[in-house]
């Protein structure tokens, strides 16, 4: 039975799924060694915030097949690395937006109106109604960084409590903008207007420290910054001057450069400050979206299932997979047969979807090729997740094209690889019961099934080679399961395609390169 060992506190809902499949092991708040210790008997691992999985751990899990982050960041996974080991990583997207949406505006409330701090004030038995006379977010500016999932959610409630929205997001279209009611902008437009200005963005090289002591000086006095997206975008120490020189009014924060937040100077800034120990996620709604969500995927993959949500490979509904999966197989041998036709030292695979299958998701297809392609080379090591890495590391030039003029078939795939021992193509396609035919080769039509062990020729086509190929295999004790020639012209060049029972005896490949005629010939394992 497969092992899941789930490394933070997860709705129980999610163990639940999970164990539909697997035997799963809960042990949260383990030091990085004791991880590193026990990771390798595991095939899978389910996690939130608090887990730090890092190069050495996913180096560690030989067995690891998903990893499964119960939330949306997933800046606390190495994931080049799970990529490299052909580790599916999978999240829950949607799961807490609703979540994290609505902590950002409390957030932004409580901190206008200063309730954490009267809140406490009232229970150390004070009455104090003056210490704490807020502001109105009604008819004020919001300035939201980042308009996705989180930062719409947000934007369409501010909007509703009559503040004025202005956005910075450049991977988001004016439409979209406008259909929810802001004003895209840019960053310095942004900083000089808001009231208001709040985080949504994942934190990446572009955005650590976007809030800086630079960037701080260009907002207004009043400005409030709300962080409920990632620790590290906003520089504290910058943040922690300009409130208490007074060039920005506060801030209320669930995300710090560290977590645990340790020792900091923002924990004396008094009600201008407000912080929560990354709660954003924290509703009992959202937990059981994302442990359903996440446990979901880790047991589908878990069961040879895609996953919907992953990260690192093209996620694909189960009825998509479901309707690809014959054309997948397809593509897998036709990139193994064309890898071994054109040599170890690939430089360039052309993958064509011809016909209807020009109409269908070229991405897994493409995929698949590719994994044929290096299986020679890599075995299982390469697998969905790690073949287009594998191959760009490799310097392979991959092209893409589709032709859905070609009717041979309703669908086929053509598939030409430039290597150390020439140039090749194969097209294949699939029979209505779904088994496979290799179409052509190198140009020439011919219509075989694969098999484990296959020999082509390229031959002149005249009277008596095929006898000679038939003899040669005899006095070998080779026999041969199915023959098939392709030509273009009678008399011209043909292949022969043979598939056979016993793999070919060594030596014997250059004795048939003898036979008069032969021009060229090859040995596959499928
Ligand atoms: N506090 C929490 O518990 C909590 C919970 C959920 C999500 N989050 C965090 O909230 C953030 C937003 O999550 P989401 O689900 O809305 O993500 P999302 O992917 O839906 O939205 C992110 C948006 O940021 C934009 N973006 C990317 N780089 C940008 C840049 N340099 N400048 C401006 N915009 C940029 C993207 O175009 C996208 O629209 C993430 O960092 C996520 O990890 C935190
Ligand atoms: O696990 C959590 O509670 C935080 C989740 C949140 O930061 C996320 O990115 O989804």
């Amino acid at each position: 039975m497969a092992k899941v060992l789930v490394s933070d506190p997860i709705d129980q809902v999610g163990i639940e799924i999970l164990s539909q499949v697997a035997q799963v092991d809960i042990k949260t708040g383990l030091p990085a060694e004791e991880l590193i210790k026990i990771i390798p008997e595991y095939d899978a691992l389910m996690l939130r915030s608090g887990t730090r999985v890092t190069q050495e751990i996913i180096e560690a899990g030989t067995q690891l097949k998903i990893i499964g982050r119960a939330g949306v960041g997933v800046d606390n996974i190495d994931v080049p690395a799970a990529t490299r080991q052909g580790i599916i990583v999978v999240n829950s997207p949607e799961g807490n937006t609703i979540a994290a949406a609505e902590h950002t505006l409390a957030m932004m409330l409580s901190l206008s109106r200063y309730i954490p701090d009267a809140n406490a004030s009232v229970k150390a038995g004070k009455w104090d109604r003056k210490s704490y006379i807020g502001s109105e977010v009604y008819k004020k500016t919001l300035g939201v960084i980042g308009l996705g999932k989180i930062g719409s959610h947000v934007a369409t409630v501010a909007k509703a409590m009559n503040m004025k929205i202005l956005a910075y997001d450049p991977f988001i279209s004016k439409e979209r903008a406008d259909r929810l009611g802001c004003t895209l902008v840019d960053l310095e437009f942004l900083f000089a207007e808001a009231d208001y200005i709040t985080l949504h963005i994942p934190k990446t090289p572009e955005t650590t420290h976007l809030i800086n002591a630079e960037t701080l000086a260009k907002m207004k006095p009043n400005v409030r910054i709300i962080n409920c997206a990632r620790g590290g975008i906003i520089d504290e120490e910058a943040l922690v001057e300009a409130i208490e020189s007074g060039k920005i009014a506060g801030a209320a924060l669930d995300v710090f450069e560290q977590e645990p937040l340790g020792e900091s100077r923002l924990r004396e800034l008094g009600s201008k400050v407000i912080l929560t120990p990354h709660l954003g996620a924290s509703t009992e709604e959202a937990q059981v979206n994302v442990a359903i969500d996440v446990a979901e995927q880790i047991r589908d993959v878990l069961l040879g299932l895609p996953a919907r949500s992953a990260v690192n490979i093209p996620g694909l509904t189960p009825d998509v997979m479901e309707k690809l999966r014959p054309y997948l197989r397809l593509a897998e041998t036709l990139g193994n047969l064309v890898g071994q036709l054109a040599g170890g030292r690939i430089e360039r695979l052309t993958v064509k979807l011809q016909g209807d299958l020009a109409e269908v998701n070229s991405q897994p297809i493409v995929i698949a090729s590719i994994k044929g392609l290096l299986s020679q080379a890599l075995r299982e090591r390469v697998n969905y997740v790690n073949a287009a890495i594998e191959a760009k590391e490799r310097g392979i030039r991959i092209i893409e094209t589709k032709d859905a003029s070609v009717r041979d078939y309703s669908g086929s795939l053509y598939l030409e690889a430039q290597g150390s021992m020439g140039e090749h193509s194969v097209t294949g396609a699939l029979l209505s019961n779904g088994e496979i035919r290799i179409t052509d080769l190198d140009d020439f039509p011919i219509n075989v099934p694969p098999s484990n062990n296959m020999l082509f020729t390229l031959h002149r086509d005249m009277p008596g080679i095929i006898g000679k190929i038939g003899s040669l295999l005899g006095s070998f004790n080779v026999n041969i399961a199915s023959m098939q020639v392709g030509r273009k012209i009678v008399r011209g060049d043909a292949v022969m395609a043979l598939s056979l029972d016993d793999p070919l005896p060594e030596g014997l490949l250059s004795e048939i390169t003898k036979v008069a005629g032969i021009r060229d010939a090859y040995t596959v394992k499928l």
